[in-house]
């Protein structure tokens, strides 16, 4: 696995991802984990930070005139520079305890389709934030290492990296990408698609918040045996009234959404497997596909890409965490 380290050792890695951001340390294994987005205070360049992380993401749909949420990343890739500095600096002055880096040497995960104006931006902004020199890793390779795929061996294996704001498809064999493909949705999208739904079928307005919850929602109900009725509550404003109300969501309603969403990911699965060498396609007959990322967890994710491509499809144990647990063994390599 050296192949994949830098020439300085570096003594902190960061996952910093569209929805949450974790940060490793040598020695310490995780020491970092909340939402990548900060509450920031006036307009233009005349900003400061008012609150970043959890206590951030409370404000959510919550912040007066004078207070705005800023997200670091926008699908998988960095849209605010300022914001991404701030959340950085404070995940740093966080997960710095009392240790005593100064320009700490950093591996960042990005994603493998960003661009190279994007990894620039990546740089710079980790740079500003005070991190030595810096070491871009693509994520799912981080995320393939994490969840313990021999990705060394010559033989291929894939993985679908299912993230809130990108999905990687990516076909792995001695130590480096064979393939790979990837479509700039994931779990936000999900989010906006059932909040679309509520909105059009019910003339019911709900907040990003509710949306998140809405699903997670879907999701422990899909999962749990006991669950009792065909509905789901979910509280907001009724465009009818302009009055605060609860309504039932059916799950019927909610499915079709998934399906939608899930069917556009099978497709980007289905082209990766349709470019790749026959050889690593008989290894990935053979091992099947691992999915990785939070959104690995949408119920219909596992059978929708099973159905579509005959393949056996695994979940990884805490798929939310196989970037970060990547990064952490490439730490202590
Ligand atoms: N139980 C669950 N069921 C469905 N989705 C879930 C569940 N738990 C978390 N998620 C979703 O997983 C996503 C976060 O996953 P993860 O932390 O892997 O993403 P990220 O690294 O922030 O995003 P990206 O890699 O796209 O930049 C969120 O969209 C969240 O809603």
């Amino acid at each position: 696995m050296t192949t994949f380290l830098p020439q300085r050792r570096p003594e902190i890695a960061i996952d910093f991802g569209t929805a949450n951001i974790r940060v490793l340390r040598r020695g310490d294994g995780l020491v970092f984990d909340e939402p990548s987005l900060c509450c920031v205070a006036g307009k233009h360049n005349m900003t400061s930070l008012f609150a970043a992380g959890r206590e951030a993401y409370a404000m959510i749909d919550r912040t007066p005139a004078a207070l705005r949420i800023a997200r670091p990343l926008c699908r998988g890739v960095l849209q605010d520079i300022d914001a991404a500095k701030r959340v950085l600096r404070y995940a740093l002055s966080k997960a710095r305890g009392r240790s005593r880096w100064r320009t700490p040497a950093a591996i960042i995960g990005v994603p493998a389709d960003a661009t190279q104006a994007e990894r620039g931006a990546m740089l710079t902004a980790a740079a500003d934030a005070g991190l030595g020199p810096i070491t871009l890793l693509t994520e799912p390779l981080a995320a393939a290492i994490g969840a313990g795929l021999a990705v060394d061996e010559p033989a291929g294996s894939m993985i679908v990296e299912c993230g809130a704001g990108t999905t990687e498809v990516a076909v792995f064999s001695l130590g480096g990408i064979c393939g790979t493909g990837s479509v700039r949705i994931g779990g936000d999208t999900l989010n906006r698609a059932l909040a679309d739904q509520v909105h059009l079928q019910h003339k019911f307005l709900i907040g990003d918040r509710s949306a998140e919850q809405l699903k997670l929602d879907y999701v422990a109900h899909k999962g749990s045996r006991s669950a009792q009725g065909d509905a789901i509550p979910v509280s907001g404003r009724c465009l009818r009234t302009g009055l605060p109300k609860t309504i039932a969501i059916k799950m019927a309603d909610l499915d079709r959404v998934v399906e939608k969403h899930v069917a556009q990911i099978v497709k980007v699965v289905r082209d990766v497997l349709g470019q790749t060498a026959p050889d690593l396609s008989q290894d990935i007959h053979d091992k099947g596909i691992l999915l990785t990322g939070g959104s690995a967890l949408v119920p219909l994710m596992r059978t929708m890409i099973a159905d579509a491509t005959g393949l056996e499809v695994m979940t990884a144990d805490e798929p939310a965490q196989c970037v970060a647990k990547g990064l952490e063994r490439l730490l202590e390599a």
